[in-house]
């Protein structure tokens, strides 16, 4: 899907914005104001990976799903919330932050995914995040030349993040076979899923513009 994503997946993983994280470059304006937006969007996006558990159709799916619908609520959204207050913005301030279109339209998209469309579909649309953030911190890891933003590098960077990673890319590899079969490739839904995959990383795209502009 990745591959089949072309220059797209470059755009999300090299963008303006990771780039800034990485050399330190990026004003603290843009960082808070993301994380208050990205606070939004994983609200919305716990409600997604809550969808995956509703159609997933085996216990190692649930399991995959309904952690990541835990680590959302219980892990990342609570990093948000103690950056956010250490900066003086309040729980209650980062709730009340008003929705950028660019975060709606990902967030509804992904839900519409799931709403409308089958376990397959919904998983395409929640990939690029996934597995997006996990490359971008790991190039960041190695390469990072500034320690500005180094716990949202670390985050990502870490064990705990990277092998969650492969948890769910091996449950969505089996997801497809399951389904699918082994010449899942060759079938014209495979084609679909992949624009879904694509559609959800230029709206990552959108997300880190939306970051720049405070
Ligand atoms: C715009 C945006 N895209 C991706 C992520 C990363 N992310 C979102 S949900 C999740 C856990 C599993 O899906 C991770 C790592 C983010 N925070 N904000």
């Amino acid at each position: 899907m990745r591959a089949a994503s072309g220059e797209t997946w470059r755009d999300y993983t090299r963008h303006a914005f990771v780039e800034g994280l990485s050399d330190g470059s990026l004003p603290n304006a843009a960082f808070l104001h993301y994380l208050r937006q990205d606070y939004v969007f994983l609200t919305h996006f716990s409600r997604a990976w809550a969808l995956a558990v509703v159609k997933a159709e085996t216990h190692d799916e649930m399991l995959v799903a309904s952690s990541t619908v835990n680590g959302l609520i219980h892990e990342e959204m609570m990093l948000h919330v103690g950056v956010c207050a250490e900066a003086g913005i309040s729980h209650d301030a980062l709730a009340a932050t008003p929705e950028r279109p660019e975060n709606l339209a990902y967030t509804r998209y992904v839900l519409e995914a799931g709403y409308s469309g089958d376990f397959l579909t919904l998983l395409a649309a929640l990939a690029p995040c996934v597995m997006g953030y996990a490359e971008i911190g790991l190039r960041l890891k190695q390469a990072a030349h500034s320690d500005t933003y180094q716990q949202w590098i670390d985050t990502y960077a870490g064990d705990q993040y990277q092998s969650y990673c492969r948890d769910v890319g091996a449950m969505i590899d089996s997801a497809v076979t399951r389904r699918l079969g082994e010449g899942y490739d060759q079938l014209p839904i495979w084609q679909s899923l992949c624009k879904t995959f694509r559609t959800a990383t230029e709206l990552e795209v959108k997300f880190w513009d939306m970051g720049l502009t405070p």
